[in-house]
């Protein structure tokens, strides 16, 4: 039995200019025992397809189930096997770290769960502020917290919408040392981020998603393989030859282009030689992660998979 499976789900919201579809038909499962990556740009839908796991929104069609236990229909069952940290920063300002855990155990209904509490604090870095106000932690402090919450009745399945957005690299690191031990012991693992190299680390499977649709879903090992295999990296200080600009990624003066072999290489540095340009710092570099999600977004990608 999958630990979570999408079928045919679709989301359509209300809008002024009629109907819009978040979600349009995304069908996938992940196997217990998995860290699983869901990545997209902004708006394709990540948050949306884990509101609806998460029992915060209904679908519009498609069924979604947690070890079994359908969303909708079996709904007390399917949360209790979830873990979920949210996007946002949502809190109760009234009670110390350590209340806030002990009631989040008591929603749950687990009882005498002072040990499993202390060791969350412990591992999320949170213990000297286990007497401390919600109110007075800084965002990365609060973020730490909606981490443990959502790990006080150890779900077999943790579900982290950007857990690591605006948060600081000694947070990160603790933060995924944690999440891949519970990984280790079994926990299912449902990841979004916009950190592409964390994907790449963590991830064993990765789905792609654009405008509410699967774009791509596969093993982050056969992604890296199935991508042009090198890039090309350099800094220039002029406008790059026509014949190549649209396949660069270009960030300030770096420029990084992809490129499948030696000679396609050649054919770039002859190009930028021929052109007259000067450029410094080249490198070759393997194609990561990044570079196989810029692919699968482009406009040209569909086409290349329909070809
Ligand atoms: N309640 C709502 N009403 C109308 N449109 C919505 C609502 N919630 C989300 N949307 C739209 O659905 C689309 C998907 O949003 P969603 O938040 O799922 O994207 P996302 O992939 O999580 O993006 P991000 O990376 O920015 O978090 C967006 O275009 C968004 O504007």
């Amino acid at each position: 039995m999958p630990a979570i499976s999408f079928q045919s789900v679709s989301k359509t919201f209300p809008s002024p200019r009629g109907p819009f579809t978040a979600l349009d038909g995304v069908s996938f499962d992940i196997e217990e025992g998995e860290f699983f990556g869901l990545l997209g740009p902004n708006g394709a839908g990540k948050t949306t397809l884990i509101s609806i796991l998460a029992g915060l929104a209904r679908a519009t069609a498609g069924k979604v189930s947690v070890r079994g236990h359908d969303v909708l229909a079996d709904y007390a069952s399917a949360r209790r096997q979830l873990g979920v940290v949210p996007q946002e920063l949502v809190f109760d300002p009234f009670f110390t770290v350590r209340e806030a855990l002990r009631i989040q155990s008591g929603y749950f209904g687990v009882r005498g769960n002072d040990a499993w509490i202390q060791e969350l604090l412990d591992s999320l870095g949170l213990a000297d502020k286990a007497n401390s106000n919600m109110r007075q932690l800084s965002g990365g402090m609060k973020r730490r917290v909606l981490v443990a919450q959502a790990l006080v009745h150890k779900p077999p399945v943790i579900v982290l919408d950007e857990p690591t957005a605006g948060v600081d690299v000694e947070l990160r690191q603790t933060l995924w040392q944690f999440i891949a031990r519970l990984n280790r012991q079994g926990h299912t693992v449902l990841l979004t981020t916009h950190y592409l190299e964390e994907a790449e680390a963590l991830c064993g499977r990765i789905a792609m998603l654009k405008a509410g649709r699967v774009v791509a879903l596969e093993r982050t090992s056969d992604l890296l393989k199935a991508a042009s295999s090198n890039v090309l990296r350099f800094k220039i200080d002029q406008q790059l030859p026509a014949e190549f600009a649209h396949k660069a990624r270009v960030t300030g003066r770096i420029v990084q282009l992809p490129a499948h072999d030696a000679h396609e290489i050649e054919n770039y540095l002859a190009a930028i030689r021929q052109a007259g340009l000067r450029v410094e710092d080249v490198e070759i570099r393997k194609a990561d992660l990044e570079d196989v999600f810029l692919d699968v977004m482009s406009p040209e990608y569909q086409d290349k998979v329909a070809a």
